[in-house]
């Protein structure tokens, strides 16, 4: 037996692991790093998080990764030097943590990587007949895994595809084996650059279960903050936002998308919900006048709006629906208000720390719950191809040498 399969083997026989979910956005904020010690696998899984950390990227990768981010046209040589470089940089930050952390690189049993998505577009959104749905990480794992010496599993959404899937949301796997109640309906949230949500009902009924994509979360009103307001990623507090008036054509016209009217389970992007989007409901509208706090209150209800259709669509379905929120989304106060309000029939707005999972390090813990399924996983939990879940194991593994 080679030396690598014998150590992965041995990993996948003991009571717990140490895994390191790496995570990165389409905010491009930071690599989301979560040490995690994983207890048992499927429904018996337990996450102890010991060390968290967003490593931020530096302008550079920023720039770097815009110039092909959610383009149809763009250098498709700068694409096939970005793979390695991205997975380079993701090891390099790596060790980075495990360095400050104090944590021998050898006791790390895997690293689960998810890669920097650079373009998604699922049948929906790309409409051509003869191709199903597609996504794209970069961030090649082998790269990872020479740079750490640890073994890596990446890649985890084409396998998605091949069975059928649109490549996400793949929380869902991670939800229900985690985050399911006996005791109460619950519906995760997850507010990044894209909003998404896991509806788990508390029968525990696993054909119940399902997830979806809901439309923007951050990714506008930080494009809109990017482009009109010098080095600002974000409105930070939602300050912006808050001194501004709603323009209701303009939010009417944000609302008005075809997207919105698909029924869950979906997926988007950056590629659908982005500036030009804002500037095509600003030319309908006639709104270019509005002031940079207007927009950015317009947005902010466009937001709320979207998510609050889906929770109360979810609340439809079962009574009492509590929500555990996620994601950068849960520090913008107008948002979360906003949230409230609309959604009269949600019992309560709680976040994953109520569960034990740190809200910011939710998606990277996924990846490892991910990872630890593709490793000691002994069966498939859910598979409900109606509602976009294949029945499968996801990730592949790259050997350090
Ligand atoms: N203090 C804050 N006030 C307002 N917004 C905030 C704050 N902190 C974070 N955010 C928002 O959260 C975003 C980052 O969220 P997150 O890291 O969850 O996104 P992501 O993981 O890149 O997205 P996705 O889940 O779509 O891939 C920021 O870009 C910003 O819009
Ligand atoms: C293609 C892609 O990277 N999609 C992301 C993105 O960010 C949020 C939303 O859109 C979600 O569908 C997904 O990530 C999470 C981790 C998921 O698959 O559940």
């Amino acid at each position: 037996m080679h030396p690598h399969i014998k150590a992965l083997y041995n990993s996948a026989q003991k009571p717990s692991r140490l895994i390191i979910g790496l995570m990165s956005g389409t905010s491009l904020d930071g690599l989301d790093v979560a040490l995690c010690k994983v207890t048992g696998a499927g429904l018996n899984t337990h996450i102890e998080v010991l060390n968290f950390t967003t490593v931020d990227y530096n302008d550079d990768y920023k720039t770097k990764i815009k110039q092909v981010f959610a383009k149809r046209e763009c250098d498709l040589e700068l694409v096939t030097l970005l793979h390695p470089w991205v997975g380079k940089l993701h090891g390099d930050m790596v060790n980075q943590c495990l360095a400050k952390w104090n944590i021998n690189p050898a006791s790390i049993d895997v690293i689960a990587s998810h890669g920097q998505t650079i373009y998604h577009c699922p049948q929906s959104q790309h409409n051509h007949k003869s191709f199903t749905n597609g996504t794209l990480q970069i961030g090649d794992s082998d790269q990872i895994a020479v740079t750490t010496d640890i073994t890596t599993i990446g890649d985890f959404r084409q396998k998605h595809i091949a069975a059928g899937g649109e490549g996400a949301p793949l929380a869902v796997y991670g939800d229900y084996l985690y985050f399911s109640s006996a005791a109460e309906s619950r519906i995760l949230l997850n507010m990044g650059g894209i909003a998404n949500l896991t509806f788990l009902p508390k029968n525990g009924d696993a054909n119940g279960v399902f997830s979806s994509d809901i439309g923007p979360g951050n990714t506008i009103m930080d494009a809109y903050v990017q482009q009109h307001f010098k080095d600002m990623h974000y409105d930070d507090g939602a300050k912006i936002a808050k001194a501004g008036k709603v323009n209701t054509p303009l939010l009417n016209a944000l609302c008005n998308n075809a997207f919105f009217k698909l029924p869950m389970p979906k997926t988007t992007g950056p590629e659908v919900f982005n500036l030009a989007y804002l500037n095509a409901a600003q030319q309908l509208t006639n709104t270019h006048h509005l002031s940079h706090e207007d927009i950015m209150a317009t947005l902010n209800t466009f937001t709320a709006t979207v998510i609050a259709n889906a929770l109360n669509e979810c609340a439809e379905r079962a009574q009492n629906c509590v929500v555990y929120a996620s994601g950068g989304g849960i520090h913008n106060p107008l948002l979360m208000a906003q949230l409230t309000a609309l959604c009269p029939r949600i019992k309560a707005f709680k976040n994953t720390d109520d569960l034990g999972i740190n809200p910011d390090a939710k998606e990277a813990v996924l990846f490892a719950i991910l990872a630890n399924e593709c490793l000691a996983g002994e069966q498939q939990h859910l598979s409900n191809t109606a509602q976009g879940i294949a029945g499968v194991t996801m990730g592949k593994v790259s050997f350090a040498d």
